[in-house]
C-alpha cells in the first residue's frame, strides 16, 4: 500500500480579496519506506504540500489517500484520531513544550493515544537511546542545544510509531554540521523503522539524502527524481 497518494489536488488560499492559488492539479505518489524531499523555491507550495499530506489541510479538489484511508471522508474529529495514529510531525522550530522534559515531550502524544505506562515507558527509553539523549531525559527544552532539540522532536514523532513522518524545513535552525547529524539519524531511522519520511526542504544536504526528490515550482510539480530502485 502507498502512504500517500494524491490526484489532481488543487489548493488556493483567500487572502482579503485576493485570490492565492498555491497548488494546481497535483498528481504524486509516495512509495513506502523511503526518504522523499519536496523541493523548491519560497512560495512554491512546499508547505502547502505537507499540510495536506499531513491532514492538517483539506484540498479544494481532487483526492488524497493516505495509509489507505481517503482523508476527506473523515470527520474534524476522526482526522485528528488519525493523524495521532498513523503520522509524526517533526517542525523547523521544533515545537517542543516547554515546561515538560524530554522525556516527557516524548510521552506526550503516547498519552494522546492511551499507550499504557510500561509499553510508554519502553518505547521512550528506546527512543531516547536511539537518538543519543538517554543522559538528558529529564532536561528541559531550554536546557538542550538545538540539535539536542530536533533529536528530541524526532524521537516524539517517532513515538506513535506512525507510519508516515512528516517534516517541514527539519534544519532550518540549525547550522550545517548539526543539521548534517539531524539527516544522518532520521535517514538511520527512517531505514531502521522501515518508515516513510516526507521532508520538505530548501536545504542541499537534505535533497542529496533523499531517496526521491519533488521538485515544486508555482504550485507545480515539474520534475521527480526517484533515485534508487523503486520497490
Ligand atoms: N494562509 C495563507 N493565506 C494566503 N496565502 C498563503 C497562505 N499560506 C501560503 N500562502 C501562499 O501560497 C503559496 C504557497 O505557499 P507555501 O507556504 O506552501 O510555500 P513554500 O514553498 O512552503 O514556501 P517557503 O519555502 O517560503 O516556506 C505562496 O504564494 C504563499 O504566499
Amino acid at each position: 500500500m502507498l502512504p500517500v497518494s494524491l490526484r489532481q489536488v488543487s489548493k488556493r488560499y483567500q487572502l482579503d480579496s485576493i485570490d492565492v492559488p498555491a497548488l494546481g492539479n497535483i498528481d504524486l505518489d509516495i512509495f513506502p519506506n523511503r526518504f522523499t524531499v519536496l523541493s523548491g523555491p519560497s512560495g512554491s507550495g512546499k508547505t502547502t504540500l505537507l499540510n495536506l499530506i499531513g491532514c492538517v489541510d483539506l484540498p479544494d479538489s481532487g483526492e488524497i489517500i493516505v495509509a489507505g484511508q481517503k482523508v476527506q471522508a473523515l470527520s474534524d474529529n476522526a482526522l485528528a484520531d488519525f493523524r495521532l495514529q498513523h503520522i509524526g510531525f517533526i517542525f523547523q522550530n521544533f515545537n517542543l513544550l516547554p515546561v515538560l522534559t524530554a522525556y516527557e515531550n516524548i510521552e506526550y502524544p503516547l498519552l494522546l493515544a492511551k499507550v499504557n505506562a510500561n509499553e510508554r515507558k519502553k518505547r521512550i527509553s528506546a527512543l531516547l537511546d536511539a537518538v543519543g539523549l538517554s543522559e538528558k531525559s529529564k532536561h528541559l527544552p531550554g536546557q538542550l542545544s538545538g540539535g539536542q532539540r530536533q533529536r528530541v522532536a524526532i524521537a516524539r514523532a517517532l513515538a506513535t510509531q506512525p507510519q508516515l513522518v512528516l517534516a517541514d524545513e527539519p534544519t532550518a535552525n540549525l547550522d550545517s554540521h548539526t543539521g548534517a547529524a539531524i539527516i544522518a539519524l532520521m535517514r538511520q531511522m527512517q531505514r531502521e523503522l522501515a518508515v516513510s519520511f516526507v521532508f520538505s526542504s530548501h536545504d542541499p544536504q537534505v535533497l542529496a539524502a533523499a531517496d526521491d526528490a519533488v521538485m515544486i515550482r508555482d504550485g507545480q510539480i515539474t520534475e521527480i527524481k526517484r533515485s534508487a530502485e523503486v520497490v
